[in-house]
Protein backbone atom coordinates (compact mmCIF):
# COMPACT_ATOMS: atom_id res chain seq x y z
CA UNK A 1 0.00 0.00 0.00
CA UNK A 2 1.56 3.74 -1.21
CA UNK A 3 1.25 6.03 2.19
CA UNK A 4 -1.92 8.35 1.62
CA UNK A 5 -2.38 8.67 4.93
CA UNK A 6 -5.67 10.51 6.24
CA UNK A 7 -5.49 10.12 9.41
CA UNK A 8 -2.49 10.94 12.23
CA UNK A 9 -3.15 10.47 15.56
CA UNK A 10 -0.20 10.70 18.07
CA UNK A 11 0.64 10.28 21.25
CA UNK A 12 -3.26 10.50 22.09
CA UNK A 13 -4.14 10.10 25.42
CA UNK A 14 -7.54 9.98 26.63
CA UNK A 15 -8.91 10.02 30.91
CA UNK A 16 -12.07 10.20 32.43
CA UNK A 17 -11.65 12.76 35.51
CA UNK A 18 -13.42 10.80 37.57
CA UNK A 19 -12.80 10.69 41.34
CA UNK A 20 -10.68 7.25 40.56
CA UNK A 21 -9.52 8.69 36.98
CA UNK A 22 -9.66 6.31 34.20
CA UNK A 23 -6.95 6.29 31.31
CA UNK A 24 -9.40 4.71 28.73
CA UNK A 25 -6.41 5.76 25.80
CA UNK A 26 -3.72 5.14 26.36
CA UNK A 27 -0.40 6.51 24.58
CA UNK A 28 -2.11 5.79 20.94
CA UNK A 29 0.05 6.05 17.87
CA UNK A 30 -1.93 5.40 14.49
CA UNK A 31 -1.98 5.92 10.89
CA UNK A 32 -4.48 5.51 8.49
CA UNK A 33 -4.50 5.44 5.15
CA UNK A 34 -7.14 6.48 2.35
CA UNK A 35 -9.68 3.65 1.59
CA UNK A 36 -8.52 1.52 4.46
CA UNK A 37 -10.54 -0.68 6.47
CA UNK A 38 -9.33 -1.00 10.04
CA UNK A 39 -10.38 -3.24 12.58
CA UNK A 40 -9.86 -1.86 15.94
CA UNK A 41 -10.68 -4.99 18.47
CA UNK A 42 -10.27 -5.65 21.81
CA UNK A 43 -12.52 -6.31 24.57
CA UNK A 44 -15.20 -4.64 26.62
CA UNK A 45 -13.95 -1.69 28.06
CA UNK A 46 -10.76 -1.51 26.48
CA UNK A 47 -11.27 1.81 25.11
CA UNK A 48 -12.66 1.45 21.63
CA UNK A 49 -15.16 3.54 21.11
CA UNK A 50 -13.55 6.58 23.59
CA UNK A 51 -10.61 6.40 21.18
CA UNK A 52 -13.26 6.43 18.42
CA UNK A 53 -15.13 9.60 20.29
CA UNK A 54 -12.13 11.39 20.18
CA UNK A 55 -11.66 11.31 17.07
CA UNK A 56 -15.05 12.55 16.19
CA UNK A 57 -14.96 14.83 18.86
CA UNK A 58 -17.62 13.58 20.67
CA UNK A 59 -16.33 13.44 24.22
CA UNK A 60 -17.62 14.83 26.80
CA UNK A 61 -17.03 15.97 30.54
CA UNK A 62 -15.36 13.84 32.29
CA UNK A 63 -13.86 12.91 29.83
CA UNK A 64 -10.32 15.03 28.71
CA UNK A 65 -7.81 14.64 26.05
CA UNK A 66 -4.57 15.11 27.76
CA UNK A 67 -2.03 14.67 25.52
CA UNK A 68 -1.76 14.09 21.75
CA UNK A 69 -3.09 15.22 18.67
CA UNK A 70 -5.15 13.96 15.78
CA UNK A 71 -4.68 15.02 12.52
CA UNK A 72 -7.39 14.46 9.37
CA UNK A 73 -5.32 14.98 5.76
CA UNK A 74 -8.10 15.94 4.08
CA UNK A 75 -8.34 15.35 0.25
CA UNK A 76 -8.52 18.96 -0.09
CA UNK A 77 -4.79 19.41 0.41
CA UNK A 78 -4.95 21.07 3.74
CA UNK A 79 -4.60 19.43 7.27
CA UNK A 80 -7.26 19.27 10.35
CA UNK A 81 -6.35 19.46 13.51
CA UNK A 82 -9.30 17.65 14.72
CA UNK A 83 -8.47 19.19 18.67
CA UNK A 84 -8.94 22.69 17.94
CA UNK A 85 -12.35 22.39 15.40
CA UNK A 86 -14.32 25.28 17.28
CA UNK A 87 -18.10 25.14 17.56
CA UNK A 88 -18.63 26.08 13.64
CA UNK A 89 -15.99 24.06 12.13
CA UNK A 90 -17.21 21.03 13.84
CA UNK A 91 -20.60 21.42 12.03
CA UNK A 92 -18.92 21.31 8.92
CA UNK A 93 -16.34 18.18 9.86
CA UNK A 94 -19.03 15.35 11.20
CA UNK A 95 -20.93 14.19 8.68
CA UNK A 96 -18.86 15.84 5.87
CA UNK A 97 -15.46 14.36 6.55
CA UNK A 98 -16.25 12.36 9.42
CA UNK A 99 -19.43 10.56 9.94
CA UNK A 100 -19.99 7.53 12.36
CA UNK A 101 -22.73 4.91 13.12
CA UNK A 102 -23.14 3.58 16.53
CA UNK A 103 -24.67 0.09 17.21
CA UNK A 104 -28.25 0.09 17.96
CA UNK A 105 -27.90 3.77 15.39
CA UNK A 106 -31.47 2.02 13.69
CA UNK A 107 -33.36 2.89 17.17
CA UNK A 108 -31.64 6.79 16.53
CA UNK A 109 -34.39 6.99 13.34
CA UNK A 110 -37.33 9.21 14.31
CA UNK A 111 -40.60 6.28 14.52
CA UNK A 112 -42.78 9.04 12.98
CA UNK A 113 -40.80 11.09 10.45
CA UNK A 114 -40.06 9.34 6.99
CA UNK A 115 -36.89 8.25 5.85
CA UNK A 116 -37.40 11.07 2.95
CA UNK A 117 -37.71 13.62 5.28
CA UNK A 118 -34.50 12.06 7.58
CA UNK A 119 -32.37 11.40 4.59
CA UNK A 120 -33.31 15.23 3.44
CA UNK A 121 -32.91 16.91 6.68
CA UNK A 122 -28.85 16.29 6.44
CA UNK A 123 -29.09 17.83 3.37
CA UNK A 124 -30.63 20.64 4.10
CA UNK A 125 -28.77 21.60 6.93
CA UNK A 126 -25.44 20.76 5.60
CA UNK A 127 -26.12 21.73 1.20
CA UNK A 128 -28.77 24.38 1.82
CA UNK A 129 -28.41 25.42 -1.72
CA UNK A 130 -29.78 21.96 -2.63
CA UNK A 131 -33.56 21.91 -4.51
CA UNK A 132 -35.81 19.99 -2.74
CA UNK A 133 -35.94 17.40 -5.66
CA UNK A 134 -32.34 16.94 -5.71
CA UNK A 135 -32.49 15.90 -1.80
CA UNK A 136 -35.22 13.65 -3.15
CA UNK A 137 -33.09 12.38 -5.90
CA UNK A 138 -29.81 12.13 -3.94
CA UNK A 139 -31.58 10.54 -0.81
CA UNK A 140 -33.56 7.89 -3.12
CA UNK A 141 -30.46 7.47 -4.46
CA UNK A 142 -28.73 6.49 -1.23
CA UNK A 143 -31.67 3.60 -0.60
CA UNK A 144 -30.70 2.02 -4.04
CA UNK A 145 -27.04 1.91 -2.80
CA UNK A 146 -27.45 0.24 0.03
CA UNK A 147 -29.84 -1.83 -0.66
CA UNK A 148 -33.02 -0.72 0.90
CA UNK A 149 -34.47 0.38 -2.38
CA UNK A 150 -35.85 3.82 -3.62
CA UNK A 151 -39.33 2.52 -2.97
CA UNK A 152 -39.33 3.13 0.68
CA UNK A 153 -38.55 6.64 0.56
CA UNK A 154 -41.98 7.46 1.68
CA UNK A 155 -41.84 4.66 4.19
CA UNK A 156 -41.53 5.54 8.27
CA UNK A 157 -38.74 3.51 10.34
CA UNK A 158 -41.61 1.19 11.92
CA UNK A 159 -42.42 -0.10 8.90
CA UNK A 160 -38.70 -1.81 8.25
CA UNK A 161 -36.90 -4.73 9.53
CA UNK A 162 -33.96 -3.50 12.07
CA UNK A 163 -31.63 -4.58 8.99
CA UNK A 164 -33.15 -1.96 6.75
CA UNK A 165 -33.19 0.11 9.30
CA UNK A 166 -29.65 -0.13 9.62
CA UNK A 167 -28.78 -0.14 6.81
CA UNK A 168 -30.57 4.06 6.62
CA UNK A 169 -28.34 5.25 8.99
CA UNK A 170 -25.39 3.41 7.22
CA UNK A 171 -27.12 5.58 3.86
CA UNK A 172 -27.31 8.84 6.25
CA UNK A 173 -23.15 8.21 7.11
CA UNK A 174 -22.65 8.06 3.46
CA UNK A 175 -24.76 10.84 2.80
CA UNK A 176 -22.38 13.70 2.08
CA UNK A 177 -19.33 12.06 0.94
CA UNK A 178 -17.01 11.59 4.13
CA UNK A 179 -13.37 10.65 4.15
CA UNK A 180 -13.57 8.76 7.23
CA UNK A 181 -16.39 6.47 8.35
CA UNK A 182 -16.59 5.21 12.04
CA UNK A 183 -18.67 2.14 12.76
CA UNK A 184 -19.28 1.34 16.14
CA UNK A 185 -20.44 -2.34 16.36
CA UNK A 186 -22.32 -1.19 13.73
CA UNK A 187 -24.60 -4.53 13.30
CA UNK A 188 -23.59 -6.41 16.33
CA UNK A 189 -27.81 -6.47 16.75
CA UNK A 190 -28.03 -8.02 13.69
CA UNK A 191 -28.45 -11.46 12.35
CA UNK A 192 -25.59 -12.95 11.16
CA UNK A 193 -26.50 -13.44 7.22
CA UNK A 194 -28.03 -9.71 7.37
CA UNK A 195 -24.79 -8.90 8.98
CA UNK A 196 -22.70 -10.34 6.70
CA UNK A 197 -25.00 -8.51 3.64
CA UNK A 198 -24.10 -5.36 5.21
CA UNK A 199 -20.72 -5.42 5.47
CA UNK A 200 -20.39 -7.41 1.92
CA UNK A 201 -21.79 -3.80 0.81
CA UNK A 202 -19.72 -1.27 3.14
CA UNK A 203 -16.73 -3.08 1.65
CA UNK A 204 -18.00 -2.18 -2.08
CA UNK A 205 -18.78 1.12 -1.36
CA UNK A 206 -15.42 1.82 -0.09
CA UNK A 207 -14.00 0.32 -3.20
CA UNK A 208 -16.40 2.60 -5.00
CA UNK A 209 -15.99 5.63 -3.23
CA UNK A 210 -12.52 5.17 -1.77
CA UNK A 211 -13.41 6.44 1.86
CA UNK A 212 -11.81 5.02 4.67
CA UNK A 213 -13.44 3.01 7.81
CA UNK A 214 -12.72 2.65 11.33
CA UNK A 215 -14.98 -0.65 11.96
CA UNK A 216 -14.96 -1.45 16.26
CA UNK A 217 -16.34 -4.57 16.81
CA UNK A 218 -15.59 -7.80 19.79
CA UNK A 219 -16.22 -10.13 16.56
CA UNK A 220 -12.20 -10.86 15.63
CA UNK A 221 -13.32 -13.46 12.74
CA UNK A 222 -15.25 -10.59 11.22
CA UNK A 223 -12.51 -8.07 11.52
CA UNK A 224 -10.08 -10.50 9.60
CA UNK A 225 -12.66 -10.93 7.07
CA UNK A 226 -13.15 -6.99 6.09
CA UNK A 227 -10.54 -5.41 7.63
CA UNK A 228 -6.98 -4.41 5.67
CA UNK A 229 -5.42 -3.65 9.05
CA UNK A 230 -6.34 -4.88 12.42
CA UNK A 231 -5.10 -3.17 15.13
CA UNK A 232 -5.95 -4.67 18.64
CA UNK A 233 -6.49 -2.95 21.77
CA UNK A 234 -5.73 -3.85 25.44
CA UNK A 235 -6.39 -1.43 28.67
CA UNK A 236 -6.31 1.62 26.54
CA UNK A 237 -3.23 0.78 24.35
CA UNK A 238 -2.99 -0.87 20.88
CA UNK A 239 -1.01 -3.67 21.95
CA UNK A 240 -0.64 -4.54 18.03
CA UNK A 241 -1.73 -3.14 14.65
CA UNK A 242 -0.92 -5.90 11.02
CA UNK A 243 -2.48 -6.87 8.12
CA UNK A 244 -5.28 -8.83 8.87
CA UNK A 245 -3.22 -12.27 7.72
CA UNK A 246 -0.25 -11.25 9.46
CA UNK A 247 -2.59 -11.21 12.66
CA UNK A 248 -4.09 -14.28 12.36
CA UNK A 249 -1.11 -16.15 10.72
CA UNK A 250 1.41 -14.82 12.96
CA UNK A 251 -0.11 -12.56 16.18
CA UNK A 252 2.66 -11.19 17.96
CA UNK A 253 0.88 -10.44 21.08
CA UNK A 254 -0.02 -12.73 23.64
CA UNK A 255 -3.25 -11.33 24.28
CA UNK A 256 -4.16 -11.57 20.21
CA UNK A 257 -3.28 -15.29 20.19
CA UNK A 258 -5.49 -15.50 23.69
CA UNK A 259 -8.17 -13.39 21.17
CA UNK A 260 -7.71 -15.45 18.25
CA UNK A 261 -8.03 -18.58 20.50
CA UNK A 262 -11.28 -17.89 22.37
CA UNK A 263 -12.95 -17.87 18.55
CA UNK A 264 -13.12 -22.18 18.11
CA UNK A 265 -14.53 -21.55 14.39
CA UNK A 266 -10.69 -19.83 13.53
CA UNK A 267 -8.65 -22.10 15.47
CA UNK A 268 -10.58 -25.80 15.35
CA UNK A 269 -10.26 -28.25 12.75
CA UNK A 270 -12.74 -27.10 10.25
CA UNK A 271 -11.43 -23.30 11.00
CA UNK A 272 -11.00 -20.66 8.51
CA UNK A 273 -12.91 -19.11 6.23
CA UNK A 274 -12.88 -16.84 2.90
CA UNK A 275 -12.61 -13.51 2.89
CA UNK A 276 -14.90 -11.32 1.04
CA UNK A 277 -12.45 -10.15 -0.81
CA UNK A 278 -13.26 -7.13 -3.30
CA UNK A 279 -9.53 -6.13 -4.61
CA UNK A 280 -6.81 -8.17 -6.37
CA UNK A 281 -5.30 -8.49 -3.80
CA UNK A 282 -7.73 -10.53 -1.32
CA UNK A 283 -9.36 -12.98 -3.88
CA UNK A 284 -10.70 -16.22 -2.73
CA UNK A 285 -7.51 -18.07 -3.78
CA UNK A 286 -6.06 -16.11 -0.59
CA UNK A 287 -8.73 -17.95 1.58
CA UNK A 288 -7.50 -17.95 5.19
CA UNK A 289 -7.02 -21.45 6.49
N1 LIG B 1 -18.31 8.55 31.20
C1 LIG B 1 -17.39 7.77 31.73
N2 LIG B 1 -16.90 8.01 32.97
C2 LIG B 1 -15.94 7.24 33.49
N3 LIG B 1 -15.39 6.18 32.88
C3 LIG B 1 -15.83 5.88 31.65
C4 LIG B 1 -16.86 6.66 31.01
N4 LIG B 1 -17.08 6.11 29.80
C5 LIG B 1 -16.25 5.05 29.67
N5 LIG B 1 -15.51 4.92 30.78
C6 LIG B 1 -14.47 3.89 31.03
O1 LIG B 1 -13.47 4.02 30.04
C7 LIG B 1 -12.97 2.73 29.68
C8 LIG B 1 -13.09 2.56 28.19
O2 LIG B 1 -14.45 2.48 27.82
P1 LIG B 1 -14.95 2.35 26.30
O3 LIG B 1 -16.43 2.44 26.31
O4 LIG B 1 -14.19 3.29 25.47
O5 LIG B 1 -14.49 0.85 25.96
P2 LIG B 1 -14.94 -0.09 24.76
O6 LIG B 1 -13.74 -0.87 24.40
O7 LIG B 1 -15.57 0.72 23.69
O8 LIG B 1 -16.02 -1.03 25.42
P3 LIG B 1 -17.33 -1.68 24.78
O9 LIG B 1 -16.85 -2.65 23.77
O10 LIG B 1 -18.00 -2.34 25.94
O11 LIG B 1 -18.14 -0.56 24.19
C9 LIG B 1 -13.76 1.72 30.50
O12 LIG B 1 -13.02 1.39 31.64
C10 LIG B 1 -15.01 2.48 30.88
O13 LIG B 1 -15.53 2.02 32.10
Amino acid sequence: MTDDTLLSIRDYNIVYETERPVHAVRDVNLKLQRGEILGLAGESGCGKTTLAYGINRLLRPPAVIRTGSAILHDKGGYDIDINALKVKELREYRWDKVSMVFQGAMNALNPVISIEKQLGDIFSTHRPQMSKADRREESAGLLDLIGVGRDRLRSFPHELSGGMRQRVMIAMALALKPQLMIMDEPTTALDVLVQRDILQEISELRSQFGFSVIFITHDLPLLLEISDRIAVMLQGEIVELGTAERIFRRPDHVYTERLLQSFPSLTGERGGFIRSGNDETRTKDEAIV
